[in-house]
């Protein structure tokens, strides 16, 4: 197990406009966690994704990640290249090809144009073999990914992702507009995810979160609030402040 995290964020503070969508923001993560992300409408935990991935630079701030120092001046692709995978909550797979064909897409995905026309080599089939496993999509390998059921296709995506051998993968509300049996077995999927990855998810779901979250990061106007368990998290007085009861309050109308 490494000591160091896999990522630490120091300080970062991103404006827009002289709005200060992260604000002096401070963040870390240990390798091999699967850590929820939770806060607010606008507190900044997608400008926080984005600066991960280097949609956006912040103005003051350091990103230290897997060991490289401070990635700040690596392009979105290179940021990719060394491992770090994002799913959004569109699927981008391709509809007109089978599920087994969009991880054959996806395998040679960060290769050079020449790698992704030729046949897979034998260690590349085997990593599809154990994606179609991991999401659970075997059955389903010959199917279209656009007749797949809503769920399915955002395993598929996942699944895209992984085969591309991320070490921090970040998801933004994945399970949005699931069935509660997709959202079980999502959160399934990222619990073994995250035994051999580093796993952030951005969620609104708190059902979801007490259920698969160890480890809760609350962010509020671009600052870093609390973190810890999802008990210590729920009962911190500052968190039913500002996100928890505001919650309630939205599901009592
Ligand atoms: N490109 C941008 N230009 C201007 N303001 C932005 C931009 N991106 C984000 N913001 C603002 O920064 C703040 C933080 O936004 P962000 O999307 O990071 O919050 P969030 O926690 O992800 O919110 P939500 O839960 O609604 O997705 C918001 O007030 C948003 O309006």
């Amino acid at each position: 197990m490494q000591t160091q995290p896999i990522l630490d964020i120091q300080n970062v503070t991103v404006s827009f406009d002289g709005f200060k969508a992260l604000d002096g923001l401070n963040f870390s993560m240990a390798y091999g966690e699967l850590r929820f992300l939770i806060g607010p409408n606008g507190a900044g935990k997608t400008s926080l994704l984005d600066i991960i991935t280097g949609k956006t630079r912040p103005r003051e701030g350091a990103v230290l990640y897997d060991g490289n120092g401070d990635i700040q001046r690596w392009a979105e692709h290179k940021r990719v290249q060394k491992g770090i995978g994002r799913k959004f909550q569109t699927p981008t797979i391709f509809p007109s090809l089978t599920v087994y064909e969009n991880l054959e897409a996806a395998v040679g995905r960060t290769d050079s144009a020449a790698r992704l026309m030729a046949p897979m080599s034998a260690d590349q089939k085997s990593r599809v073999e154990s994606i179609l496993e991991a999401t659970g999509l075997e059955a389903r390998r010959g199917a279209r990914a656009g007749v797949l059921a809503h769920g399915e296709k955002q395993w598929l995506e996942i699944g895209m992702l992984l085969i591309q051998e991320p070490k921090l993968l970040l998801l933004d509300e994945p399970i949005a507009g699931m069935t509660r049996r997709e959202r079980d077995r999502t959160g399934e999927m990222l619990q073994e995810i995250a035994k051999e990855r580093s796993v952030l998810v951005v969620e609104h779901d708190m059902d979801f979160v007490r259920k698969y979250a160890t480890k809760v990061t609350v962010l509020h106007t671009g600052k870093h609030l609390t973190e810890g368990s999802v008990e210590s998290v729920q009962n911190d007085p500052r968190v039913i402040e500002v996100y928890l009861g505001r919650k309630h309050e939205e599901a009592a109308h």
